[in-house]
């Protein structure tokens, strides 16, 4: 199958006053469309730097990142992302507003159609109700789930995940997962999701691609589109995330 997003052997550093940093190292993997594809790894081996690379917020120093064989050289609509902070809402606009305020920047769509638009996002996500309230009335659920709206409503190419729910309780991030899952069965919408849990590669990816230890390179890319949330505690799912465990940990222990 044609890829959506092609990355080829990106490289990607950072230049600080002191240090050259690679974040990258030579990655490459191809997503294709419907794919809920996970970036695992550990603490700082370049799975934020890779999102934002696809977003087009940083280039690569080597390598090439294209969707639809376009390359990528600045954010666009077609790439929408969602942040593991709380915060990334408007403070001063109501939920409804946030929801449409993308849409009113980018002219994606009809300015008349925006008010329809809004209203089936929210009632996607459960929170027509809280149309008019403001973010600091919701809980951080909440907030995520208008975050996730708010990027779905504009129909993008790719959704971009970045731990979206690391910040949450482990009771709220069961049921967000299950969300994700729910939205995606209903939209097809292309993910790209990161995470540095095992368990929750698992449960969201169709496809995972292991990174090791900084600076991130491939380790492996795995096929987990037959196990979901009710696999949880299942033989398979058991043996795959021991697979990755030992896959993570034999790379630190090797580096340290
Ligand atoms: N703006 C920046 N300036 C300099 N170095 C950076 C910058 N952003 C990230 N880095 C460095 O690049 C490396 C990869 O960081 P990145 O945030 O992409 O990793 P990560 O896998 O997403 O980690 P985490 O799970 O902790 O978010 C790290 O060594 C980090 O310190």
């Amino acid at each position: 199958m044609d890829p959506l997003l092609s990355v080829d052997t990106v490289t990607l550093q950072y230049q600080t006053t002191d240090h050259l940093i690679t974040a990258t190292w030579r990655v490459s993997f191809n997503v294709v469309e419907g794919d809920r594809f996970v970036l695992l790894g550990p603490s700082g081996c370049g799975k934020s730097s890779l999102l934002k690379a696809v977003g087009g917020f940083i280039d690569p120093v080597e390598g090439q990142i294209r969707l639809k064989h376009r390359e990528i050289k600045k954010p666009g609509p077609d790439r929408m992302m969602v942040f593991q902070e709380f915060d990334q809402l408007l403070g001063w606009k109501t939920v409804a507003e946030n929801v449409a305020y993308p849409m009113k920047v980018s002219r994606r769509f009809q300015k008349a159609e925006i008010p329809d638009r809004v209203a089936r996002g929210l009632a996607t996500i459960g929170l027509e109700r809280f149309a008019d309230a403001y973010p600091h009335m919701l809980s951080g659920g909440m907030k995520q789930r208008v975050a996730i709206a708010r990027a779905l409503a504009m129909e993008p190419e790719l959704l971009l995940m970045d731990e979206p729910f690391a910040a949450l309780d482990a009771l709220t991030r069961r049921a967000m997962q299950a969300e994700v899952l729910r939205l995606w069965e209903q939209t097809g919408v292309t993910m790209l999701f990161v995470t540095h849990s095992i368990e929750e590669a698992l449960i969201i990816g169709s496809r995972i691609l292991v990174l090791s230890p900084h600076p991130g390179q491939v380790r492996a890319e795995l096929d987990a589109s037959d196990l979901g949330f009710s696999d949880v505690g299942s033989r398979r799912f058991a043996e795959l995330h021991q697979t990755i465990e030992s896959m993570l940990f034999e790379r630190q222990e090797a580096t340290t």
